[in-house]
This record gives C-alpha cells, sequence and structure tokens, in this order.
C-alpha cells in the first residue's frame, strides 16, 4: 500500500495515544502492535489490528517502515532502543536528558550498521521544547533561557517511580515554583539552580508488604530524576489512584529573555496547555514518525533527533502547497 506502515512497541499511555493519533493522519496506517506481555491479554481500541510477542517482533522487519518505541525511558528504552534500531527505522520519545549522550550513541551505532534511521528523544521535552530553546539561543545570543514545566503529571518521573521495589502503582506531578517563574517574567533574568525552579509530589500505591521509607528513600534519592529537587512522597490505596489521578493534564513554557545588538529588550515565548500529555505527545511521535520514514528514505541513516529534521518532513503537504500556505 502507498501508506506508510507503523508498528507500535510498547502499549501503555503513549501506545495508545499512538494507535489513536494514527487515525488522524491517512497517510499512515498501524500494522501491528508489539508487547512484553501475552497478546492476548491486551484489549486494543482499533479492530483487526494484531498484537504480537516484541519477542518475535524481528520476523515483521519487512512489514514495518517505521516503529515507534513506546516504553519507558528509565528501564526499557536503554535496552530496545538499541535492539530495535538493528531492525527498524524508528521513533521513540527518550527523555532522561542527563544520559541522551549516552543513548545517542548506543543506538546510533546499532542505526548505522543496520542502515536504520532512529529518531530518538521526541515528544515535548525533548522535543518541541528543545527546539524552541534552540531557536531562543540561536536568535538571542544575548541572554537566558529558561523552561518552566507544570503544574502537571510527567510520565517519565511517573514511569521511574512505578519501577521503583515495592511500588504497585503510582504518579507524580510537577510543581513549578511561582516565585521563580515570577522573576523570570519580570525579566531579571535570575541564576536558578533545578531545585529553586519545580518541585515534585508523588502520589504511590504499595505492594503489600513494602517498607514505606525505603520506598520513599528510594525514590526522594534517584539520580536523573528526582534527586536534584525538593520531593513529596504521599502513599494512597489503588482505590484513590485510579479515582484522584487517572487525568494526565501537563504543559509548560520556554522563555528566552534577551538583548539584540542594539541593547533592545527581547523576549521570546513557546507555550503548551494538555489536557493529555500522552495524547499530545503521541501526536509528536507520529508526525516525526511520517520524518523519520523520509529521511531513511534520503539516505539519512543513524541516530536523529529533532533538532536534525527538516521541518517540512512532518507534514503530509508538498512542498509547493507547504510555500504557498504557510510563508
Ligand atoms: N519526550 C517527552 O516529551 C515525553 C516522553 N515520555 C516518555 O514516554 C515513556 C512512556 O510513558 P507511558 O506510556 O506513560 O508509560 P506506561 O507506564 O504507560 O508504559 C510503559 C510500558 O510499560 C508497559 N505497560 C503499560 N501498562 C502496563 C500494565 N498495566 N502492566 C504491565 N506493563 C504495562 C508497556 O510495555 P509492554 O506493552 O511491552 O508490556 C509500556 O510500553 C515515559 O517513560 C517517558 O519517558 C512521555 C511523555 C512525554
Ligand atoms: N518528558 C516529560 C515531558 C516534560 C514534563 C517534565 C516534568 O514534568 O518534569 N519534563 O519534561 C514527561 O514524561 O511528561
Amino acid at each position: 500500500s502507498s501508506k506508510i506502515r507503523v508498528g507500535i512497541a510498547g502499549y501503555g499511555n503513549l501506545g495508545r495515544g499512538v494507535e489513536l493519533s494514527l487515525a488522524q493522519n491517512p497517510d499512515m496506517e498501524l500494522v501491528g502492535v508489539f508487547t512484553r506481555r501475552d497478546p492476548a491479554s491486551l484489549q486494543l481500541q482499533s479492530a483487526g489490528v494484531p498484537v504480537r510477542a516484541l519477542d518475535q517482533i524481528e520476523h515483521y522487519r519487512n512489514d514495518i517502515d517505521v516503529l515507534i518505541l513506546c516504553s519507558g525511558s528509565k528501564n526499557d528504552l536503554p535496552e530496545q532502543g538499541p535492539a530495535l534500531a538493528r531492525w527498524f527505522t524508528t521513533v521513540d520519545s527518550f527523555d532522561t536528558h542527563a544520559r541522551v549522550p549516552e543513548y545517542y550513541a548506543a543506538v546510533d551505532a546499532a542505526a548505522q550498521g543496520a542502515g536504520t534511521t532512529a529518531l530518538i528523544a521526541v515528544g515535548w521535552d525533548p522535543g518541541l521544547f528543545s527546539l524552541n530553546r534552540l531557536y531562543g539561543e540561536c536568535v538571542l545570543p544575548v541572554g537566558q533561557t529558561y523552561t518552566f514545566w507544570g503544574k502537571g503529571l510527567s510520565q517519565g518521573h511517573s514511569d521511574a517511580i512505578r519501577r521503583v521495589a515495592g511500588v504497585a502503582g503510582g504518579v507524580q506531578y510537577t510543581l513549578p515554583v511561582e516565585a521563580a517563574v515570577q522573576r523570570v517574567r519580570n525579566g531579571e533574568q535570575p541564576e536558578l539552580s533545578t531545585r529553586e525552579k519545580h518541585k515534585r509530589q508523588c502520589f504511590v500505591v504499595l505492594e503489600q508488604g513494602a517498607d514505606a521509607d525505603a520506598v520513599r528513600e528510594a525514590i526522594v534519592t534517584m539520580p536523573d530524576y528526582f534527586a536534584d529537587y525538593d520531593t513529596e512522597v504521599n502513599f494512597i490505596d489503588a482505590q484513590t489512584l485510579a479515582r484522584d489521578h487517572a487525568a494526565m493534564p501537563h504543559g509548560g513554557f520556554v522563555i528566552r529573555s534577551g538583548q539584540s545588538a542594539a541593547g533592545s529588550q527581547q523576549v521570546v515565548e513557546y507555550g503548551l496547555k494538555l489536557g493529555s500529555n500522552p495524547e499530545f505527545t503521541s501526536s509528536v511521535l507520529v508526525a516525526y514518525a511520517r520524518a523519520a520514514y523520509r529521511m531513511n528514505k534520503n539516505g539519512q541513516i543513524g541516530a536523529q533527533t529533532v533538532l536534525d529534521v527538516p521541518p517540512g518532513l512532518l507534514s503530509p503537504k508538498s512542498p509547493a502547497q507547504l510555500r504557498k500556505e504557510l510563508l
């Protein structure tokens, strides 16, 4: 078929979101979902899409043009990213910022060897916020860039707490420090430490018999996720989690505050208000899957990030139509 044939690896919030987002993109079609769980146990939202065991996926390498990796960044992608780039052109949402260089290197080695294209760290942060941090500092070389998130549910941090031994379920909300936001908006260009910008608030369901103090300690000291923040851990039961914490709103903004050459004060801002973090992130992944497919066809192999993607490749419209409509 002339459509881009897309596979999903990992069926959680993002996997479900990608499944629905593909239906909004008629030049693409979902040809399979792959999971580490029992395939028969998964209930998809769309009819007629086969669900298969992830460890069988290499047999489908000729049936899939782009594989969208929807597993967790903390434990899953470091192993799955390089492994799957050996067989497929991939797009993932890897978001452990401190570990991007080592992840890029591992995925690049696999993709270069296989002649595939691996678009990593796609989403909104990293992803669309990364692009806007780039635009800001290139256009206003003299200035300061600030990123604020929330109040909202971080999927990466929620995934990370769910991986802690003794945790049966949980979510993490990111809270911006209002005083810090005000100082930035007032144009003070303050020096702010990680701890001065955000606080983190967790709601955790313990497994039967787990030690609450040990779980709290494992979370608040977790490198790359919680160690640099003031973090609150609240223990609740499963019913409360399902009743009060099922929605996943989020958002935030990137602001570049600087001076142009003659000294004028300039401010660039890009913001998001998300009713559903996973549904939005999934929509970003799907647009970038279109670009990854084209980049691979153009011979651009190896690991790539949103900073390497010509924006026009994201669109189903022709370059001529884009020039006519958007310039
Ligand atoms: N760059 C960005 O802006 C963003 C990045 N992200 C990243 O996306 C990642 C995935 O987020 P999210 O989809 O919310 O993670 P989930 O916890 O929903 O899913 C992660 C994986 O866990 C497995 N899983 C899902 N549900 C269950 C279950 N009920 N029981 C057992 N296993 C389950 C699935 O793998 P399997 O099917 O193989 O079992 C799934 O791929 C995050 O870790 C984060 O790093 C998220 C948002 C924004
Ligand atoms: N990757 C984040 C997307 C944004 C949200 C966030 C945070 O709240 O710390 N950091 O980046 C996510 O998983 O939701």
